[in-house]
């Protein structure tokens, strides 16, 4: 069975810059991948690579078997919901109308969105705790309340994946937890699979802990320097490899037979230290 994304050989540059070469990678129904690795990597670039939003120069994006280039946005937009890093805000929509965006490739091509369109954009926002803004212009929102409104848009969509870029980057403790618990809801209930960046290694053993088959690429050099379980990429010796910094792995026990792995960081390293390898 063709899986439901394939990337094979997926090479990009920007300018004849090489921001990455040769990347493979798949997910199943019900799978978390979380891209991982220093600023600039090319998190963002890869992401839209796969949203069919820039092209590839080597390589190809595939969604259950049919290379993306073949697709049109709206048939890419049914398959794969997109939640920003930083949204451009050009018009004070109100908040309920750009979660309601979100049902526009599942809208016929002429007419508007229904009863039960709007019944699932009211549910999208009840879920991510922002109902009580509904008819704010969103333009008023602050930047961890907009990136609430994204994921509730990306939930309307009611698409078989997810593709978040930094997705709690601008949230408090709460509303952190209320992304990942949602996307934990997601994956367990409805067999949704996400593709995340992210600057937060514990995302990775947050979603493992939750018993969810979650893989890491981590992103370094234009290449995928590991790419596997979050306990066999997530260590002490790729943090100081890929940032250069010294880290402490730890496991905390939560009590009732469950314990969470977490990564500390600890101090920055030298570059004379580190090619002594301290
Ligand atoms: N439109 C563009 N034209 C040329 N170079 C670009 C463009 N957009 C991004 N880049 C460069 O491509 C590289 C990868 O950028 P990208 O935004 O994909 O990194 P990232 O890993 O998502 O970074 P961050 O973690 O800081 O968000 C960077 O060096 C960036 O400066």
């Amino acid at each position: 069975m063709d899986k439901l994304i394939n990337i094979t050989d997926a090479s990009f540059q920007y300018n004849k810059k090489n921001i990455f070469h040769n990347l493979n990678f798949q997910l199943n129904q019900g799978e978390i991948l979380c891209l991982f690795g220093p600023n600039g990597c090319g998190k963002s670039t890869l992401l839209m690579c796969l949203l069919g939003l820039l092209q590839l120069d080597r390589g190809s994006v595939s969604l259950q078997g049919q290379n993306i280039e073949a697709l049109s946005p709206r048939k890419i937009a049914q398959q794969i919901a997109y939640v920003p890093q930083v949204h451009k805000k050009t018009f004070p929509y109100k908040v309920i109308d750009i979660v309601l965006m979100g049902r526009a490739a599942k809208t016929p091509f002429f007419g508007g969105p229904d009863e039960d369109d709007l019944q699932i954009a009211e549910n999208a926002l009840e879920l991510v705790g922002m109902k009580r803004y509904r008819d704010t212009p969103y333009t008023m929102l602050s930047g961890g309340e907009t990136q609430l409104v994204m994921l509730a848009r990306a939930l309307a969509q009611e698409t078989p994946i997810i593709i978040m870029d930094e997705p709690t980057a601008h949230l408090d403790f709460r509303h952190e937890l209320i992304i990942l618990e949602n996307m934990v809801r997601l994956v367990k209930e409805q067999g949704v699979s996400v593709i995340m960046a992210t600057h937060f290694p514990n995302h990775a053993f947050y979603f493992e802990n939750e018993r969810i088959a979650t893989s890491v690429a981590l992103m370094n050099n234009h290449t995928f320097a590991a790419y596997g379980e979050p306990n066999k990429v997530l260590t002490e010796e790729n943090m100081k490899k890929t940032f250069r910094i010294r880290s402490k792995l730890v496991s905390y026990d939560l009590g009732m037979d469950k314990s969470i792995r977490q990564i500390i960081p600890v101090n920055t390293i030298e570059a004379r230290e580190y090619s002594e390898g301290v």
